[in-house]
């Protein structure tokens, strides 16, 4: 287990209070009270066990504190969130398979159902679940004409669960989510503003951070519980639908993980992973 820890302090002269975990840092602004956080987790964002872990009690806390709003964007150079780890799901250990989804499905139903509103600056690549962290918030803004986008699980060979379909359902639309899931596309940024993956791009992070900002200060005027309150009604069949089938969807995630066909294709897919030129991969599969 990596070591972990938290910290935290005010600058007195930007008056911000910084959280620091060691995969994910929160600043938060004490005037407008919206957080941003960065994921900072080398070489991709994977998402491991200790990550969505952090992940959970970082959202926790900004809502015991009460933030007014959340910015999640990336440290690295290129890429947002690679997806989930695939380390977690290659020859896994049963145990730790099944605590690593049902860490994944709380992740989730943390994101989706803050009390107060998120944005997401997609400033690098963002693949499978790191496409689902972005698509979990209320609001995203994609940075630049360099990164990909997109459900690519079909290439891998699996699927994405019912859970996660409806959530893409929820943002484009059940056609679009549907030619998007089966064929695997990844799009560049022009492309996934077109079938409203994303809700606004920009040529460089900071003025993605702007719009961000602007996004979140649409909530001044508006009351927290009216904001809480519609996003539950409007979400809450897909929240529903896994509080409750979480045992049947982990019971059937760590049997299908498992067989055999499936490892295969994993196998195959982090042996292409290694082979190919940096971003050849994600060209390739467009
Ligand atoms: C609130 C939470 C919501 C989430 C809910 C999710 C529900 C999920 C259900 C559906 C299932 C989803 C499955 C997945 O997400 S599987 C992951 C899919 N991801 C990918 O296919 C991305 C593959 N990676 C790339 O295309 C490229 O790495 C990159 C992201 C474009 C970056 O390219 P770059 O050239 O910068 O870097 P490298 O390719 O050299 O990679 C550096 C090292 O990182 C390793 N790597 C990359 N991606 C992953 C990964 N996803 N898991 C583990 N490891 C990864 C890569 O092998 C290199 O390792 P090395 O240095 O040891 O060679």
């Amino acid at each position: 287990m990596l070591r972990r820890y938290i910290s935290y302090t005010t600058n007195k002269f930007t008056n911000c209070r910084h959280v620091s975990q060691s995969m994910l840092q929160s600043t938060v602004d004490e005037k407008s009270g919206i957080a941003t956080v960065t994921m900072n987790k080398p070489p991709v964002n994977s998402l491991n066990l200790e990550f969505l872990e952090e992940i959970i009690t970082l959202l926790n806390k900004l809502q015991k504190d009460k933030v007014r709003g959340m910015i999640l964007t990336s440290g690295l150079q290129k890429v947002f969130c690679a997806g989930l780890d695939i380390k977690e799901l290659y020859k896994p250990n049963p145990d730790r398979l099944t605590k690593f989804w049902t860490t994944l499905q709380d992740t989730w139903l943390s994101l989706y159902t803050t009390s107060f509103p998120t944005v997401s600056v997609i400033n690098g690549h963002s693949p499978a679940g790191g496409c689902m962290l972005a698509m979990s918030c209320d609001y995203r803004v994609m940075v630049g004409q360099n990164y990909r986008i997109g459900f690519n699980e079909a290439k891998l060979g699996i699927f994405a669960p019912k859970w996660f379909q409806n959530t893409i359902i929820a943002v484009i639309g059940q056609r679009k989510a549907e030619v998007s899931l089966t064929t695997g596309k990844m799009y560049t940024t022009d492309e996934a503003l077109q079938i409203g993956l994303v809700d606004e791009t920009c040529a460089d992070a900071d003025s993605a951070l702007k719009k961000g900002t602007h996004f979140l200060n649409n909530f001044q005027n508006i009351s927290p519980w009216a904001y809480k309150m519609t996003k539950d009604i409007n979400r809450q069949s897909t929240i529903q639908w896994l509080i409750d089938n979480k045992q049947k969807d982990v019971d059937f995630t760590v049997e299908y993980m498992q067989s055999p066909g499936v490892q295969k294709n994993l196998e195959l897919y982090l042996q292409s992973l290694k082979s190919l030129p940096p971003l050849k991969l994600i060209s390739e599969i467009n």
